[in-house]
C-alpha cells in the first residue's frame, strides 16, 4: 500500500471531544479514493458508489500527522475497488481501515462505462512508454 497523502490535524478538524472528527476523515478518504481512481482509470468522471464497513481503530489528536494509504484490490468492468488504511505518520498506529471502496467510471452522459484497465499502473511508466 502506498501512502501518498499526509494531513496535519488542525483545530477545525476536531470533534467536541478534541479528537479528529470522523466525518472529516471520511471526507479526506473519499477525495483520496477519487484521486486514486481518476489517475488509475485516466478519466476525471469517476464517482464513489459503495463504501464497506469502516473501522475506527484509534483516534488522532490536534497536531498529529496522519497519512492516507489506498490500494486497488479489484478491477471490474466499469468499477475499481480500493482498500484504505489511515495511520499516524510517526507511530504507524492505525487510525481507520476501510475494506472496500467501489468507484465507478462514467461516460460523458454520467452512465457507467468500461474503463479497460486490469492492473495497477504508474504514471512514470506511462510517461516512459510515450517517449
Ligand atoms: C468522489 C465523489 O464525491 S462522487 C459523489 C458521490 N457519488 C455519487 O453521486 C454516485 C451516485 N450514483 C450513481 O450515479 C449511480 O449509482 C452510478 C452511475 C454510479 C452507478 O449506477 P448503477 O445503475 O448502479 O450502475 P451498474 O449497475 O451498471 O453498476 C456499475 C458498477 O458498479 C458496481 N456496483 C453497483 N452497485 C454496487 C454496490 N452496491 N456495491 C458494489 N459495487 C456496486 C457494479 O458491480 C458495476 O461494476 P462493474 O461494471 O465493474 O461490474
Amino acid at each position: 500500500m502506498n501512502y501518498h497523502t499526509r494531513k496535519w490535524v488542525k483545530p477545525e478538524d476536531l470533534n467536541p471531544n478534541h479528537s479528529l472528527f470522523g466525518g472529516r476523515l471520511l471526507q479526506w478518504i473519499d477525495e483520496e479514493a477519487a484521486l486514486y481512481a481518476i489517475i488509475q482509470l485516466e478519466n476525471t468522471k469517476v464517482v464513489t458508489k459503495f463504501i464497506s464497513e469502516i473501522n475506527f481503530v484509534s483516534s488522532a489528536k490536534q497536531g498529529d500527522i496522519i497519512e492516507i494509504g489506498i490500494e486497488a484490490i479489484h478491477f471490474g468492468t466499469s468499477s475499481i475497488t480500493l482498500k484504505c488504511d489511515v495511520r499516524n505518520k510517526m507511530t504507524h498506529q492505525t487510525i481507520i481501515t476501510v475494506d472496500k471502496i467501489v468507484m465507478v467510471n462514467l461516460d460523458a452522459d454520467g452512465n457507467p462505462a468500461p474503463h479497460g484497465k486490469t492492473r495497477i499502473e504508474f504514471v512514470k511508466d506511462r510517461l516512459n512508454n510515450n517517449l
